[in-house]
């Protein structure tokens, strides 16, 4: 019997709609995968096969764990079927369970997992249409409506959150971004004597920066509550102070992850504030943000900077990310005369360099 391409196209939609009925509870349940993510770092199930050396049984992980044997057995299912752990047949046993590169990332990224999934930062995301009904009449802040303070200055009154963002951003820059930016860009710190890293947090970034440039000096600038709790580190000094009323001088200023937060009239402040503490001629600004492109080819980027950008509206009144041509447009807005994009290959944010001759 013929089909006609009527018939078949009805047949698509059949399929589809089954299909769909299916894909529905990705996300009904979609808040299940991080919830579960979050008990096995909790009960710390990476780092006892780490510290086991060898795939594990169920009865070596329950009585390690201290926990209940079948209770912990279905957490490993789900965590086996999503591919975070591997479940294996060892002489001993014939399931035993051990590592793949996800699970080992479960103990460096756990401080950004935590955080993120903390009730502080949650309860804004459940808000979401409030805020995009309100922005008709003024940008609301929705970490605000949630908690009764911004972001920062929550943090300055809760001690504990600020350690938890604090330490959640710093192994994020430690176990992604860092070795990125040094393995494809470090050239343009050569002959950067200098280097103030404005709004960057415990002062994990530069940290590493000077290890990994040895010639250049260090100036982590943040919020005093920030630098106040921030550990020592050799080659970088602490300075608190707000980047809308000043920057230290330096040879050179790095933004990471800061300018997305803010609208084009606060960057033009900040950056402002940066022009004038680095050299007229010489200087430039760093900038490590996200560049949004619709057409980027590798979806799981996109699907992370399009998640970036919906995180912003949950956080600050009108942050967003932008596109490369509207960040040369702040830029020439804040006076730079000249910008360099550049991707960096395989992580979500772009290098943008900013000069002013
Ligand atoms: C998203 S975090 C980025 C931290 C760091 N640059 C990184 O990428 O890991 C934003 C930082 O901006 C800091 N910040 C917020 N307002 C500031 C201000 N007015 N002056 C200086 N730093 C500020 C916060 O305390 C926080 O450390
Ligand atoms: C996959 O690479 C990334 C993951 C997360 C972030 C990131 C950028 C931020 O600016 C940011 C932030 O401002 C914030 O308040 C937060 O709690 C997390 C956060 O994560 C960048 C790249």
């Amino acid at each position: 019997m013929e089909i006609t391409s009527k018939e078949s196209s009805w047949k698509k939609e059949e399929e589809e709609e089954e299909e769909a009925k299916i894909q529905i509870y990705k996300y009904i349940f979609g808040f299940a995968e991080a919830a579960v993510i979050k008990c096995a770092i909790e009960l710390q199930i990476a780092d006892a096969i780490e510290s086991h050396g060898s795939p594990m049984t169920l009865s070596q992980l329950s009585s390690a764990l201290n926990c209940s044997p079948s209770l912990l057995f279905r957490i490993l299912r789900f965590l086996v079927h999503r591919g975070i752990f591997k479940q294996q047949t060892t002489t001993e046993s014939p399931i035993a369970y051990s590592h793949t590169p996800l699970s080992r990332m479960l103990t460096t990224m756990a401080p950004l997992l935590l955080l993120e999934n903390s009730p502080t930062m949650v309860a804004p995301w459940h808000n979401l249409s409030a805020k995009v009904k309100a922005d008709a009449a003024g940008h609301s802040n929705l970490f605000e409506a949630a908690h009764g303070k911004d972001i920062w200055s929550y943090a300055a009154a809760n001690p504990a959150f600020n350690t938890l963002f604090n330490e959640g951003l710093g192994c994020n820059a430690r176990v992604v971004t860092l070795p990125a930016i040094l393995g494809s860009c470090r050239d343009m710190f050569n002959g950067v004597g200098s280097l103030v890293d404005v709004g960057g947090g415990n002062g994990t970034t530069l940290s590493l920066l000077v290890k990994a440039c040895p010639w250049m000096k260090g100036i982590n600038f943040d919020l005093p509550n920030v630098v106040n709790t921030s550990q020592e580190y050799e080659g970088v000094q602490h300075v608190g102070g707000s980047m809308f009323d000043y920057v230290p001088k330096a040879d050179a200023a790095f933004f990471m992850w800061i300018l997305h937060a803010w609208d084009d009239e606060e960057c033009i402040k900040i950056l402002k504030n940066c022009k004038e503490a680095i050299p007229e001629n010489t200087g430039k600004v760093i900038i490590v943000d996200t560049v949004m492109d619709e057409k980027e080819e590798n979806k799981m980027l996109l699907d992370i900077r399009l998640t970036l950008d919906i995180m912003l509206m949950t956080r600050f009144r009108k942050g967003r990310e932008r596109t490369g041509e509207e960040w040369a447009n702040l830029l020439k807005k804040a006076g730079f005369s000249r910008c360099i994009i550049t991707p960096i290959v395989g992580v979500v944010p772009s290098i943008i360099q900013a000069f002013s001759s």
